[in-house]
């Protein structure tokens, strides 16, 4: 790495528009969108798609949602054109959706292009030459004339083209490549010629579309260089703006959100942000971003599972499992303080009956993209309490009392430590089990009966049945209730110095499944808390399995 990075590189100037607006503007309508999965996406994957992959690719956009489509360059490949025609012959173009072509301003591409589209009843060619300083002067080697040149002579044929083609409304679109590395005053320079080629109207607008075909500066600069040209361009009331943004800076998203609140009207972009380099701009990422500011995307991404297995399937490329809105990971808290505030966020919210969404650490519902809860909460050595608790109340209906949660998740915390993996649900419910309701000692709850006192009717006797060591044994008690009486048998039979400090029950499950569960804490001679859990369809049952459970525990401790 060079220390220097001074002598090497130089810094992007800021853009010259000291009242610029777009700072205080707020995003309040979906820009239309057009993917570009098939096209900038395509000519960046290892193995670009082949006509399988393309069609499935297309057929998912258009059920998402995606209105205008680049669907290939149809000059550079026979694949490509193939597609084109195949979805023009084959009626694969809804009336509402329009696909776009990309070609370079070369008259033999331009004539190609518009041979693919014959017989579309509406499409887009969109034309594109290089206008920055470095590609002028590298690939081009020519001067600010002769690059505008390139663009008027394509624009040209694109118009008498079109022109030749009256069965089909072709929109046009123009591109002044590497635009955020072009001088604004020349860019703008460009796109009016072309402008004036073009004759857009109010009723019949053209694209210009402005990319960051490589992003040199920061998201706000490229704001800077959108709302310059949004003041400047010629007739803007006949121009969609339209921004087209990658990603290297890793600042994309951000940079055409800044682009839409200064002026722009259209994004050009990919799902899950695949393309050229880092990518495109991530369409999804922008869409949902707006949805999690309550503003309609008009993109459906309510099953993003199948988005991420398309998009994985037809780019075979995988989805980051930390991917915005996508990943696997997105929506899911290891750590425990992140699952104890989620759990006291959804309990918060069942109790409000307010309808925002208010939980910490989520900024969105997992269910809006059509994602369960289940992969919320997942416990590993970086989780606590709440974790715990909430796996277990949510898949095994266990509510623990607080201070059993605390003990438990300190039983998890040694086996996650031991192991350095993940707990799934079902082993910490098993880890549970052992611990708790099948907690080893000597002995065994096997029934009772309990009848009242014949000398105090306030009070009850009970008998118990336990097994110790194998052999069947009858403790007799009495108490003001049978857990009471309960403990005075034990205490009598094994000379037990503990206490009952607190006792609580729920059930889980409905009607005849109904289980109920029943927690003790207890505390031994020290004051140290002991506790046990039971579970029985009957709930006198489950609390003399409870206190069986916190004595083996005791002793075994
Ligand atoms: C930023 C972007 O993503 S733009 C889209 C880029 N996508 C692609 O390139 C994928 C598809 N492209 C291809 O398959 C090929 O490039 C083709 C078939 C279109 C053309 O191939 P080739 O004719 O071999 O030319 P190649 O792509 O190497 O083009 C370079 C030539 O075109 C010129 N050129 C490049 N872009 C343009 C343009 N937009 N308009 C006019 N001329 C251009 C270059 O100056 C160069 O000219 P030279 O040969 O006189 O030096
Ligand atoms: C053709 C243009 C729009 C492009 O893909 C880019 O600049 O990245």
């Amino acid at each position: 790495m060079d220390f220097k990075p001074g002598e090497k590189y130089k810094a992007f100037e800021p853009i010259n528009l000291p009242d610029r607006q777009w700072p205080s503007k707020v995003i309040d309508k979906a820009p239309i969108w057009c993917s570009v999965d098939l096209r900038d996406g395509n000519q960046a994957l290892i193995e670009p798609m082949g006509h399988e992959r393309k069609l499935r690719m297309f057929r998912h956009l258009v059920e998402l949602g995606f209105k205008e489509i680049e669907v290939g360059f149809p000059s550079a490949s026979q694949t490509d054109f193939d597609f084109v025609r195949f979805l023009i012959e084959e009626g694969e173009i809804p009336d509402d959706v329009k696909i776009q072509v990309l070609t370079q301003s070369r008259e033999e591409l331009i004539r190609r292009t518009f041979e693919s589209i014959k017989g579309a009843k509406q499409a887009i060619v969109h034309l594109y030459n290089s206008t920055s300083t470095l590609q002028r002067r590298v690939v081009f080697d020519l001067d600010r004339a002769g690059i505008k040149q390139i663009a008027i002579e394509g624009a040209k044929l694109v118009r008498q083209l079109a022109d030749e083609m009256p069965e089909t409304l072709v929109q046009m679109e123009y591109s002044p490549e590497s635009f955020t590395q072009t001088e604004l005053d020349y860019a703008c320079e460009v796109c009016a010629e072309v402008m004036k080629i073009w004759k857009p109207t109010v009723d019949n607008k053209i694209i210009i579309n402005l990319p960051a075909t490589v992003e040199v500066a920061s998201a706000n600069i490229y704001a800077d260089q959108i709302e310059w040209m949004h003041r400047n361009l010629p007739d803007r009331d006949k121009v969609i703006l339209s921004l087209h943004p990658h990603n290297d800076r890793g600042t994309g998203v951000a940079a055409a959100e800044f682009g839409i609140m200064a002026g722009a009207d259209r994004v050009e972009g990919t799902l899950f942000g695949n393309g050229e380099r880092t990518g495109n701009v991530d369409v999804v990422n922008i869409a949902m971003n707006m949805y999690t500011q309550g503003v309609n995307p008009e993109l459906d991404f309510s099953d993003i599972n199948e988005v991420v297995r398309t998009v994985e399937y037809c780019n075979q490329l995988p989805v980051h499992p930390r991917h915005p809105y996508g990943g696997d990971l997105v929506f899911t808290a290891f750590s425990g303080s992140h699952q104890d505030a989620i759990k006291k966020g959804f309990a918060a919210m069942k109790k409000s009956n307010d309808p925002l969404w208010a939980i910490p650490y989520l900024p969105i519902d997992p269910a809006d993209l059509g994602r369960n809860y289940d992969a919320v909460i997942r416990v590993n050595s970086q989780s606590g309490k709440g974790g715990v608790a909430y796996l277990l109340e949510e898949d095994y209906g266990i509510e623990l009392p607080r201070l059993l949660q605390v003990e438990f998740s300190k039983v998890v915390q040694g086996v996650t430590d031991q192991t350095g993996k993940e707990l799934s649900s079902a082993s910490i419910y098993e880890i549970f089990e052992n611990e708790y309701l099948n907690a080893k000692g000597d002995i065994e709850f096997v029934n009772h009966q309990t009848t009242v006192d014949p000398h105090a009717s306030e009070r009850r006797k009970l008998i118990a049945t336990i097994r110790e060591k194998g052999q069947e044994r009858k403790l007799e008690g009495v108490g003001t209730g049978p857990i009471d009486a309960y403990m005075s048998a034990l205490k009598q039979a094994y000379n037990l110095d503990l206490k009952v400090n607190d006792y609580r029950e729920h059930t889980t499950g409905f009607g005849s499944d109904a289980v109920a569960v029943a927690y003790v804490e207890m505390r031994d001679d020290k004051g140290e808390p002991v506790f046990g859990v039971g579970r029985h369809a009957n709930i006198v049952t489950a609390s003399l399995k409870a206190i069986t459970s916190a004595v083996n525990r005791s002793k075994g401790h």
